[in-house]
């Protein structure tokens, strides 16, 4: 195989690099705010996950994927799969508080 990369697909590649840096930074920001969200929930002896307020997110989420030609099915998959991870630092910081 040739490794020459033609310049468009270089290009693609580029924009899709910028794009990872991107979710990457935003995914560093939205976990150190379900963080300050964890201290808050532990402080108050709230449970970890909130169904009422997924359901809500799942929702918007879909609707606004829909608008932007995203695949909702996959929009939906990825925030459960983010709020799954939140959940268990939730708990982790819950359980924390407990033993302290
Ligand atoms: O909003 C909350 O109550 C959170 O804990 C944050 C969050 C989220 O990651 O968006 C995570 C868990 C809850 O079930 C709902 C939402």
């Amino acid at each position: 195989m040739s490794e020459t990369i033609p310049a468009e697909l270089a290009s693609a590649r580029g924009t899709i690099d910028n794009i990872d840096a991107a979710l990457i930074h935003l995914l560093a920001e939205r976990f150190k705010c379900t963080q300050r969200v964890g201290h808050i929930k532990a402080d108050l002896g709230l449970p970890p996950s909130d169904p009422g307020r997924e359901a809500e997110q799942i929702r918007r989420l879909r609707a606004l994927a829909e608008d932007a030609g995203l695949d909702p099915v996959f929009a939906e998959k990825f925030l459960s799969f983010i709020v799954e991870e939140v959940i268990r630092h939730h708990v982790a910081t819950a359980e924390q508080r407990q033993s302290d």
